[in-house]
């Protein structure tokens, strides 16, 4: 039975459950992510890290001794990690071995690059070679010399583990919570009691549990997974211990046969010949776009000189790989609902899109002689977004101060002469500056830059009603949830598109925390993407994902860091404004940065209100499981909705020893009381990060908060990805639980070299680009 002394002395950490007792990074200081924390003030001991950054100028960021410092093995074991790269391997090269992954060459399901003379010049890297999009891809940096480390535990057993939570050396997996517990560190201080719930359905039985998300009738406790919409005899009896769960869970699966339009869907996805004729029609349509003579004429205005239809080899590989290559059984299950995604379909929806993606390729395919000359130009390029500049670290510098006082605000009214901007914080600017570039703050009146005409035409063209899924929840709970501030200001939004007819109308003026709940009690499933720039989340608000994510895994699709523990609250701010900005109907989350939130509930509290107030986001995620249930409670108590993280937690990744499946076998106890102690604390949703499928779907059914999976299989109420992932814009070695939608790498190659190319050989600019 877990009492509260469960949590109260933290016994829970100390059931080593099968995890590496001495994870990486044994000499880490710990004063950021352990300290003693809530009455201390909090004081910054910068290097924080093992490896603190040379001074600019001195040696590159991906230094040799960076081995050193994390060990090889860990380095094989981070694949986003940037490798020093073989440098007599050519850039076109595939790494000769790399690791398994669907979308490296070879046997994972990218065919090798076709030879060139097809039109497109060679990309310098092709998709398994390379790492994150930041710091030089060079080639082959991620083809590791060994395969991956093996799982802390074996493959996940067919079913839950029957013991109940309470068990002492089963109620917690010692590391699930943040991945630092149960190796060896020294243990949090203890927590107010009475703040923790218990996770054991006994103890919810005795008493009311907290309801703060619970939505729908009836007096389930906080726990309870009667959430689904699905047929009372379908349902599995509610577990009330994790045997019962584990029973459930079985009974669930045998179930599901009964549910027809689950099992409809799966038929469909595992049916290669419908997929084959939509992929062609796909194809067709696309084909005819592409002959398509009423073009617009500032779509004209742009075409190369030499018109060639041919699509651009980037495009072939990645039709080429999304057909021949033999899919791995994780890309099935991930399929959204079929070919509605694939790239020619929505290009047809999406008509300004299509012609603009056309155009690119158009261009891709030009000048074939000058390849040569540019070729040089389009190597990877050693950009280094890496700060090698002050490292403040983004940390509150007194964290028990007032925010005021670590980041006054001026709320100056938008006329506001710019004269002062220097001497105000970046926060203080806000959205009276800032708005003008916001696609979601500029009236009608005022669209009279080319950007600002494009995107009233892209409002006006926005998503068909068919495309994609949309969650028709908002409806319900908003029908007319016209979000009109009510205390005026940017909320007058008149470029917005008016709620007309179609799914545009079904969605709500801004997606908001009841409306995720509404689409859970539904049934609906719904995506959340990564953005880190105005334009991404302008694209993909408009295509209709209600939640974004300013992650950050920015450290490593932004800035290029190895891993993100780099990112600090300074740096993540501004990309969280420019998101918060161009979203007008996500509901946008931001990530609290490593460090930032783990020293006490307050110190989170002072982080989460700098990104509301100086971003403007609309809710903050934090990683962890018991450990950080203070924090949740803190912050939700303070009107701040957070989304939790657990399982593989990367901001933990040196703790928990590597990139590595969380859950398994034994664990699974320890994630699901992770799961409950971190709904009853109050977050609206939680990540589900690298889970095994059915853990992940037996959290999804415990908790009533919408459960986000990112490698946690297909059962939990919403699925997240990095954008540049879903995208294809970056390149290297994907995680499994990746699917890519577009070759946008191809793509941007192709435009770069295309450009390049006319401009060496005099084609660009031409007359009509010439005043
Ligand atoms: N571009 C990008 N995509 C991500 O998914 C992502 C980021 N960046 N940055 C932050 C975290 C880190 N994440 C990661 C990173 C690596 C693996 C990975 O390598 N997984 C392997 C091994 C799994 C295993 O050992 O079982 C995989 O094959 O999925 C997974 C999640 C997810 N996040
Ligand atoms: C992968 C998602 C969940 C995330 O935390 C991030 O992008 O930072
Ligand atoms: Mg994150």
């Amino acid at each position: 039975m877990a009492d509260s002394s469960d949590y109260e002395d933290d016994n829970w950490r100390d059931r080593g459950l099968g995890l590496d007792p001495s994870p990486s990074l044994p000499n880490a200081p710990r004063t950021y992510e352990r300290g003693p924390v809530p009455q201390q003030p909090y004081v910054p001991k910068p290097p924080f890290l093992p490896s603190a950054p040379p001074p600019p100028g001195q040696q590159p960021y991906y230094e040799p001794q960076r081995d050193e410092q994390y060990g090889r093995e860990h380095q094989e074991q981070n694949p986003f990690r940037p490798q020093q790269q073989p440098p007599a391997t050519p850039p076109t090269t595939p790494p000769a071995q790399g690791r398994p992954s669907s979308f490296g060459p070879g046997s994972n399901g990218v065919p090798a690059r076709p030879p060139a003379g097809n039109g497109t010049p060679p990309r310098p890297s092709s998709n398994g070679n390379a790492g994150w999009s930041g710091p030089a891809p060079q080639p082959n940096p991620f083809a590791p010399s060994s395969p991956p480390p093996p799982p802390l535990s074996p493959p996940p057993p067919p079913s839950l583990p029957s013991s109940p939570p309470s068990s002492p050396s089963q109620s917690s997996n010692g590391h699930s919570s943040n991945g630092v517990i149960g190796n060896g560190l020294p243990p949090q201080p203890p927590r107010p009691p009475q703040r923790l719930q218990p996770p054991d359905a006994s103890r919810a039985q005795q008493e009311e549990p907290r309801r703060r998300y619970e939505p729908g009738p009836g007096p389930e406790p906080v726990w309870g997974h009667e959430r689904r919409p699905e047929p009372p005899q379908q349902r599995p009896p509610e577990p009330s211990r994790l045997s019962d769960a584990a029973q459930a869970y079985g009974a669930g699966r045998s179930q599901e046969g009964a549910r027809p339009d689950e099992s409809r869907r799966r038929e469909q996805r595992y049916d290669p010949q419908q997929e084959d004729a939509r992929r062609r029609e796909s194809e067709q349509r696309y084909e005819a776009q592409q002959e398509d003579p009423a073009r617009r004429e500032g779509e004209r205005r742009y075409e190369p000189q030499q018109e060639d239809a041919r699509r651009p080899e980037s495009e072939q590989r990645y039709e080429a790989r999304q057909e021949d290559a033999p899919r791995r059984e994780s890309e099935r299950r991930y399929e959204p609902q079929q070919e509605d995604a694939r790239r020619p379909e929505s290009e047809q929806r999406y008509g300004a899109q299509a012609d603009e993606a056309r155009r690119y390729e158009v261009a891709a395919a030009q000048p074939r002689e000058s390849e040569r000359v540019v070729e040089q130009s389009t190597q990877p390029q050693e950009i280094r977004l890496r700060g090698d500049g002050p490292r403040e670290n983004g940390y509150l510098t007194d964290p028990s101060a007032e925010y005021e006082v670590n980041a006054p605000m001026t709320e100056e009214p938008p006329g506001e002469s710019p004269a002062t901007e220097g001497s105000r914080p970046i926060g203080a600017r806000r959205r009276a500056d800032v708005q003008q570039d916001a696609p979601s703050q500029v009236p009608a009146e005022q669209v009279t830059s080319h950007r600002a005409a494009r995107r009233a035409f892209a409002n006006h063209t926005e998503p068909a009603p068919t495309s994609p899924p949309q969650p028709a929840a908002a409806t319900n709970s908003t029908g007319g949830d016209a979000e009109v501030s009510p205390y005026g200001g940017p909320a007058a939004k008149s470029n917005q598109p008016a709620e007309t007819t179609g799914d545009q109308a079904k969605r709500p003026r801004r997606y908001r925390v009841h409306h995720l709940r509404d689409f859970k009690n539904r049934g609906e499933k719904w995506a959340m993407l990564t953005a880190y720039d105005q334009y991404t989340a302008e694209i993909f608000d408009q295509a209709g994902i209600p939640v974004l994510l300013v992650g950050d895994s920015a450290a490593n699709n932004v800035y290029g860091y190895d891993t993100t523990l780099r990112v600090t609250v300074d740096e993540l701010i501004p990309l969280a404004r420019a998101v918060a900005n161009a979203a007008q109907r996500a509901l946008v989350v931001a990530d609290l940065p490593f460090g930032s939130y783990q020293a006490s509930p307050e110190q989170a509290f002072h982080t989460a209100v700098r990104f509301m107030k100086e971003a403007g986001v609309q809710a903050v995620k934090l990683e962890g499981g018991r450990t950080v249930v203070p924090m949740v409670e803190k912050l939700t108590q303070s009107g701040i909705p957070v989304m939790a993280h657990i399982g593989f937690t990367p901001q933990s990744e040196h703790s928990i020893g590597g990139y590595r499946v969380q859950g398994r076998g034994e664990q699974a106890a320890g994630l699901i009381d992770d799961a409950v102690a971190l709904a009853a604390a109050g977050a609206f949703s939680l990540v589900l990060e690298m889970v095994p499928g059915d853990v992940a779907a037996e959290i999804t059914k415990r908790i009533p908060i919408p459960t986000i999976g990112i490698g946690a299989g297909r059962d939990t109420d919403a699925q997240v990805l990095v954008w540049q992932d879903m995208a294809g814009l970056r390149s290297g070695t994907m995680p499994r639980f990746v699917k890519q939608y577009a070759d946008l790498r191809g793509i941007l190659t192709s435009a770069a070299t295309s450009y390049a190319a006319e401009v060496a050989n005099g084609a660009f600019p031409a007359d009509e680009h010439t005043f």
